[in-house]
């Protein structure tokens, strides 16, 4: 699929110093969410998602984070409601996580900090053609976001787990075929905040609508644990450095509300 492969994220080492100033500046994620300043918007509707797991490809490590991607040459794995008025087609889900269970999303809930964030990205297909034309518009791109926390053991989650140690290093891939994503989405989608953001990673283009879901799933200890034991850097190095707290500093809110799709 072309939303990750052809786009190279940015050679700078994940732990990125933030770049002097970014497209725009005035949306930029990730974000605090204060519940007692987000807005309930009663016209939200609800999520629709219907993903075929047929479109599932391939798990690649880019030395960011490791994505699982999705044939996005045909509306066969859509994302459309809530906040959005078009339909958009899903490329890749991916994951930011930390060192331990302290700390590792990227959102906040009054500040409430998870230990791992699952981003679900989708492009505008009704109005674009191509993920490339859509990551540089301003309604181009939702990502749903779901906040991860250590309790049980998420099967679902079990065989991704499993086929993480062959993408160990820095640019390897291997074929990952018949998972549906919507097996990661909490139980109730019908609550969730939703902003105008940005990428959390270069090249941080403001083409986001976020969707962030209320309700966590719940992962086990030990399946975080394998996340961790990926690494940014490719067989060649020398140095091996784990894959860990992959995710960005919190950015200003600016002139910008959060929604609710709940009171
Ligand atoms: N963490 S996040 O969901 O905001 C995100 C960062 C990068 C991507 S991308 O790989 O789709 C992509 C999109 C456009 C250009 C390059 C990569 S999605
Ligand atoms: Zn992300």
């Amino acid at each position: 699929s072309a939303c990750s492969s052809r786009f190279v994220l940015s050679q700078m080492h994940p732990m990125w110093q933030e770049p002097l100033e970014v497209p725009g500046g005035e949306r930029q994620s990730p974000i605090d969410i204060s519940i007692r300043k987000s807005v309930f918007d009663p016209n939200l509707k609800p999520l629709v998602t219907r993903y075929d797991p047929r479109t599932c490809q391939q798990i690649w490590n880019n030395g960011y984070s490791f994505l699982v991607e999705y044939d996005d040459r045909t509306d066969k794995s859509t994302l459309h409601g809530g906040p959005l008025e078009d339909q958009f087609r899903l490329c890749q889900f991916h994951f930011h996580w930390g060192e331990n269970n302290n700390w590792g999303s990227e959102h906040t809930v009054d500040r409430h900090l998870y230990p791992a964030e699952l981003h679900l990205v989708h492009w505008n297909s009704d109005k674009y053609s191509l993920f490339e034309e859509a990551v540089m518009e301003d309604n181009g791109l939702a990502v749903i976001g779901v906040f991860m926390k250590v309790g049980k053991r998420h099967e679902g989650l079990q065989k991704l787990v499993d086929a993480l140690p062959a993408v160990r290093h820095k640019d390897s891939v291997v074929e990952f075929t018949k998972f549906d994503p919507s097996c990661l989405l909490p139980q109730n989608t019908n609550e969730y905040w939703t902003y105008a953001g940005s990428l959390t990673t270069p090249p941080l283009t403001e083409a986001v609508t976020w969707i962030i879901m209320k309700q966590p799933i719940e992962v086990s200890h030990d399946q975080l644990a394998v996340f961790r034991s990926l690494l940014f850097t490719s067989a060649e190095e020398e140095v091996q450095k784990s894959m860990v707290n992959n995710f960005r500093v919190q950015q200003s809110l600016k002139d910008r509300t959060v929604r609710s799709s709940f009171n």
